[in-house]
C-alpha cells in the first residue's frame, strides 16, 4: 500500500541529500572541523605499517638505513635497539594523536548531523504549517507525523558519517597509493584490479536497493497513520467491540513493513558479503604476485623489486584497502536510505502553498464589515459542492445559514477565511477580493469557531488566549463570562489554571465550544463565523450565551450555521442551502411565508410533522440515500 505523502510536491527536483550541505551553511564550520578531524586522524593512522616496515628492513634485516620523510638522519639514532625505541615512540604519538583527531571528528560530524536536522524539522514544520487545509485533509495525520519525525531522524546516519567515511576512503585510498606507489609501481595497479569490479557491483546494488528503501519509508509511513488513527479513533474501536478488527489491520501493516524491511535486507546481506569476496580475491592476487616479486621472480619479468619489509608494508596497507572499499559499500547503503527519507521531506520544503498572499496583497480593510459571494463556484477535487451561490450582505447584520447536512454550508463559509479558495466568481469583504488582502490581515478580521473545537493541551487560560496571545487576565475571563463559561471554569478543579486538552481534564462538547466562543470573543474580530458553534450546548445554555451575543455581536457582521433553527430564528436574514445552491434568502417571518424548504424544517422542528408536504419527505428520504450510499462508499 503506498502512501500519498510523498506524492504532492510541486518544485524542482534537487538531490534531497546534496542539498543538506549546500542550504545549511549554519552547520557548515562543524562539517569542516569534522572533516579536518578525519583526514588528520586518517593520516595517523596510516603510520602504524610504514613504522613496522621500516622497523622489519632497516633493524631487523639491515636491509636499508632507516630513514624517515622530513626527519634529518642526525636525529636518527644509530643503534639498532636506539631505533627500535623511536619506532615505538612514533607508533604511540601517532596512536595518541589519531584519538585527539578522531575525538574531533566524531564532535565536528555529530554536531553537523544534529544541528541540520534541528533546522530541517523546524523548516519542514513550517513549510507544512503555511500549507492550504486542503493539503491536511487529503493526507493523513500519521503519515504527516512520520515525515517530520521518522524521516528527518532517518537522516542521522548518513549526516553523521556519510561525507567523514567519503572523506576517509578518499585519504585512505591517496595516501596508501601514494606508498604503495613508493614501493612498487606494478604491484600497486595489480592491487587496483578489483576496484572497477566493486564499482559494477555497487551500482547495480543501487538500482536494486533504491526503490526498496522507498517503499520502506512509505510502508513506516502508513503504519503510523494507522497508529495514529487507531489511538484517536479507540473510543469507536472500544464501542464497536473492533479490536480484534483493528489489531488485524495494525498486523496487515506492520507486515508489509517486516516485507518492505525483508526485501530491502536480501538485498542489502547480498551486497557486503560480495564485496568481501571481490576485495579478499583481489588482496590473494596482491599476495601471490608481492610474493613472487620478494622470491626474486616477479610475474611476467615485470621490473622493480620488493624487499620483505616492503612487503610486510604493502600487504598491510593492501589489507588496509579493504576496510575503504567496504566503508564504501556502508555509505552507498547509508546514501541511500537517506534519500529515499530525504525525498520525502524534500517533497514537503519544496511545496508551496496554494493559498497564499498574492504579490501586491495589501492589508485588509474592514469598513461596515458588509460581505459578497459573486457567483461563487467550488469543488472538493473533483466533487463539485457550490454552484453558483450568489448573494450580499450589508455589515453588521446577523445572517443565519441553514439546509440540509452535507448541503454545502460550512464549505461556503470556509472560503471566507481562504480556508479553501473558490474556483469560480469571487469572495469580497468590503468590496476586497479576500484573495488581494494579506491572509494575516484577513484571518485576524474573522474569528471562526467550528463545531468540534480543538483543545490544545494546556489551561483554560491559555487556551481562550490562544490567538490573542497579549491578552490581560481581566480580558480573558470578561470573553469566557460572555461566552457562558464562566461558571464552570470556576468549578474545574484549578479554576482558569486547570489543565484540559489532550492528557488534561475532560471537558464535554458544549464546554469546548463556550471556550472556543470565548477564544473569538477576546480575539475581537470584525467579522463571525458560527458553524454550529452552540450545537453541543443546551437549549437553555444556548439562550443565555445568544443574549450575552448579541450585544457582542450587535454591530459585526455575523454568520450562523445552526440545526436547530431556534438558534438563526432571529437573525436579519436566513439564507437556506441545498445541495450547493442559495435556494432561499430572506427573514424567519418571510421564509415561513413562502413556505418552501426552510418552512418545512420548521414544522419538523414544531413537531408539526403531519403538515409536512410529501414531496419534502420523498427529497428527505433521497437526501439520506445519498448520504448513506457516500458513507459506504468510504
Ligand atoms: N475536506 C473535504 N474534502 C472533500 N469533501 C468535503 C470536505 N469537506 C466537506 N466535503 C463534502 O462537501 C459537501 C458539503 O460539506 P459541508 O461540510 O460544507 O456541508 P454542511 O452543509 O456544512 O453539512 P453539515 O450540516 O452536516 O455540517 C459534503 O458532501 C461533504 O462530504
Amino acid at each position: 500500500m503506498a502512501t500519498d505523502a510523498h506524492e504532492t510536491g510541486d518544485g524542482p527536483e534537487r538531490n534531497p541529500v546534496w542539498r543538506l550541505y549546500t542550504d545549511y551553511g549554519e552547520a557548515r564550520g562543524y562539517a569542516l572541523l569534522g572533516a579536518v578531524g578525519t583526514v588528520v586522524g586518517r593520516l595517523f593512522g596510516l603510520v602504524p605499517a610504514f613504522i613496522v616496515g621500516l622497523a622489519v628492513d632497516a633493524v631487523f634485516l639491515a636491509e636499508r638505513p632507516y630513514a624517515l620523510p622530513l626527519v634529518p638522519d642526525r636525529l636518527i639514532p644509530a643503534t639498532d635497539v636506539g631505533q627500535l625505541w623511536l619506532s615505538i615512540g612514533i607508533l604511540l604519538t601517532a596512536t595518541l594523536l589519531g584519538a585527539v583527531a578522531s575525538w574531533i571528528e566524531d564532535w565536528g560530524w555529530s554536531v553537523f548531523a544534529q544541528r541540520i536536522q534541528r533546522t530541517l524539522r523546524i523548516e519542514a514544520y513550517e513549510r507544512m504549517q503555511d500549507l492550504e487545509l486542503a493539503y491536511f485533509t487529503r493526507q493523513r495525520t500519521g503519515d504527516l507525523m512520520s515525515v517530520l519525525n521518522n524521516d528527518v531522524n532517518a537522516l542521522e546516519t548518513f549526516l553523521e558519517d556519510g561525507l567523514s567515511a567519503t572523506l576517509w576512503i578518499a585519504a585512505t585510498v591517496l595516501g596508501i597509493g601514494a606508498i604503495l606507489v613508493g614501493l612498487n609501481v606494478p604491484l600497486t595497479f595489480v592491487t587496483l584490479l578489483p576496484i572497477p569490479v566493486l564499482a559494477a557491483f555497487t551500482l547495480a546494488f543501487t538500482r536494486i536497493v533504491e526503490p526498496r528503501y522507498l517503499t520502506i519509508r512509505e510502508e513506516i509511513g502508513d503504519l503510523n497513520a494507522r497508529l495514529e488513527n487507531n489511538v484517536s479513533g479507540i473510543e469507536v474501536i472500544k464501542t464497536e467491540g473492533a479490536e480484534r478488527h483493528e489489531s488485524g489491520r495494525v498486523a496487515e501493516a506492520a507486515n508489509e513493513y517486516l516485507r518492505a524491511n525483508l526485501r530491502a535486507i536480501r538485498v542489502r546481506i547480498t551486497y557486503f558479503p560480495g564485496l568481501n569476496v571481490i576485495s579478499g580475491v583481489g588482496f590473494a592476487i596482491t599476495f601471490l604476485v608481492g610474493g613472487l616479486w620478494v622470491l626474486g621472480r616477479p610475474p611476467l619479468g615485470l621490473p622493480g623489486g620488493l624487499t620483505p619489509g616492503g612487503f610486510v608494508t604493502f600487504v598491510i596497507y593492501a589489507q588496509q584497502f579493504i576496510w575503504p572499499i567496504v566503508r564504501l559499500g556502508d555509505v552507498v547503503d547509508d546514501y541511500e536510505r537517506a534519500k529515499a527519507a530525504g525525498g520525502r521531506v524534500e517533497r514537503v520544503l519544496s511545496r508551496s502553498p496554494t493559498i497564499r498572499d498574492g504579490d501586491d496583497a495589501s492589508p485588509l480593510s474592514v469598513d461596515s464589515g458588509a460581505v459578497t459571494y459573486d457567483h461563487v463556484d467550488f469543488a472538493y477535487d473533483d466533487r463539485s459542492v457550490l454552484h453558483d451561490v450568489d448573494f450580499s450582505i450589508t455589515g453588521g447584520q446577523t445572517i443565519g445559514v441553514v439546509g440540509p447536512t452535507g448541503a454545502g454550508k460550512s464549505t461556503l463559509l470556509k472560503l471566507l477565511p481562504r480556508l479553501y479558495d473558490a474556483d469560480a466568481g469571487a469572495v469580497r469583504i468590503d468590496g476586497q477580493d479576500v484573495r488581494d488582502v494579506t491572509l494575516r490581515s484577513l484571518r485576524r478580521a474573522i474569528g471562526y469557531v467550528g463545531q468540534d473545537p480543538f483543545l490544545f493541551y494546556g489551561t483554560v487560560r491559555e487556551n481562550v488566549r490562544y490567538g490573542t496571545f497579549d491578552a490581560s487576565d481581566a480580558a480573558v475571563e470578561e470573553a469566557v463570562r460572555r461566552a457562558q463559561a464562566h461558571e464552570f471554569v470556576e468549578n474545574l478543579p484549578d479554576g482558569y489554571d486547570t489543565l484540559v486538552g489532550e492528557r488534561g481534564v475532560r471537558l464535554s462538547g458544549g464546554q469546548r465550544q463556550r471556550l472556543a466562543l470565548a477564544r473569538t470573543i477576546l480575539k475581537d474580530p470584525a467579522i463571525i463565523v458560527l458553524d454550529e458553534a452552540t450545537s453541543a450546548v443546551d437549549t437553555e445554555t444556548e439562550a443565555l450565551i445568544q443574549s450575552s451575543l448579541a450585544e457582542f455581536a450587535a454591530d459585526r457582521t455575523t454568520f450562523v450555521i445552526a440545526h436547530r433553527l431556534s438558534t438563526v430564528r432571529r437573525a436579519d436574514r436566513i439564507l437556506v442551502v441545498d445541495d450547493g445552491r442559495l435556494v432561499e434568502d430572506g427573514t424567519h417571518e418571510a421564509l415561513l411565508r413562502e413556505d418552501g424548504l426552510y418552512a418545512n424544517f420548521w414544522r419538523v422542528q414544531t413537531g408539526d410533522v403531519a403538515a409536512l408536504p410529501r414531496e419534502f419527505l420523498e427529497r428527505a428520504l433521497e437526501r439520506q440515500s445519498v448520504i448513506l450510499g457516500d458513507d459506504e462508499e468510504r
